[in-house]
């Protein structure tokens, strides 16, 4: 499946459960492209954040993952980026979102590493719709990504990182985390903003 275009069965499962799980979204090539790219800033992945701009805070008992924002420093992101666009475009289409951007960054976490229960966005206080989660890698174990039914302490589905599967879901809806990491996992977090007027300021486009 080299586009979204070939993954329209799943909007259906969005449309009914908030999220889908996509097997083999990406090309393997790009994904190859993608963690090569990786390798590449590797020394330059920092502690991820928690909350946004001014309010960023480092609490590594949240999350102990590194992050590099993409910066379009290379053909793999700039790839990606594009069927990111893709995405938007029919997920718009579909769902009339108005989806405005998509913010992205690579993760890595090593041994040990985790991201505990956690909303992306929080109603009204956010301009993040939707999630995306691309893995670039295959851990043998560890580090799978549970996401939790809305407004329940139940599990909805657990998803194991393997190279090539997106997940999508809303960011306002699920809680959600990452277990505790064995092997390395490198992944792509991401998000399609909608536009906020905050202080009747309109987001710029990225
Ligand atoms: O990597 C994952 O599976 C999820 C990461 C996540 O929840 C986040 O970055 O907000
Ligand atoms: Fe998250």
């Amino acid at each position: 499946m080299n586009n979204f275009t070939a993954a329209e069965i799943y909007l259906e499962h969005i449309e009914t459960h908030g999220y889908a799980v996509i097997e083999n979204a990406i090309d393997s090539d790009l994904i190859s492209e993608l963690m090569a790219d990786c390798y590449r800033i590797n020394p330059h992945f920092s502690l991820a954040g928690i909350g946004r701009l001014n309010n960023l805070q480092i609490d590594d008992s949240v999350r102990k993952d590194k992050t590099y924002w993409f910066d379009g420093s290379s053909n793999a992101q700039l790839g990606y980026q594009q069927v990111m666009e893709a995405v938007r475009t029919t997920l718009n289409r579909n769902f009339f979102m108005g989806l405005f951007d998509y913010e992205c960054h690579y993760a890595k976490y090593t041994q040990g590493d985790f991201y505990k229960k956690h909303v992306d966005a929080f109603k009204g206080r956010s301009n993040r719709v939707f999630t995306t989660i691309l893995y670039l890698n295959s851990p043998k174990k560890g580090g799978e990504l549970v996401i939790y039914k809305p407004k329940s302490k139940d599990i909805e589905v657990v998803i194991k990182p393997t190279a090539g599967t997106l997940v999508l879901f809303e960011s306002e809806r699920f809680v959600h985390e990452v277990l505790p990491a064995f092997d390395n996992r490198y992944s792509i977090a991401g998000w399609f903003r909608k536009n906020a007027s905050i202080s009747g300021i309109i987001d710029p486009p990225r």
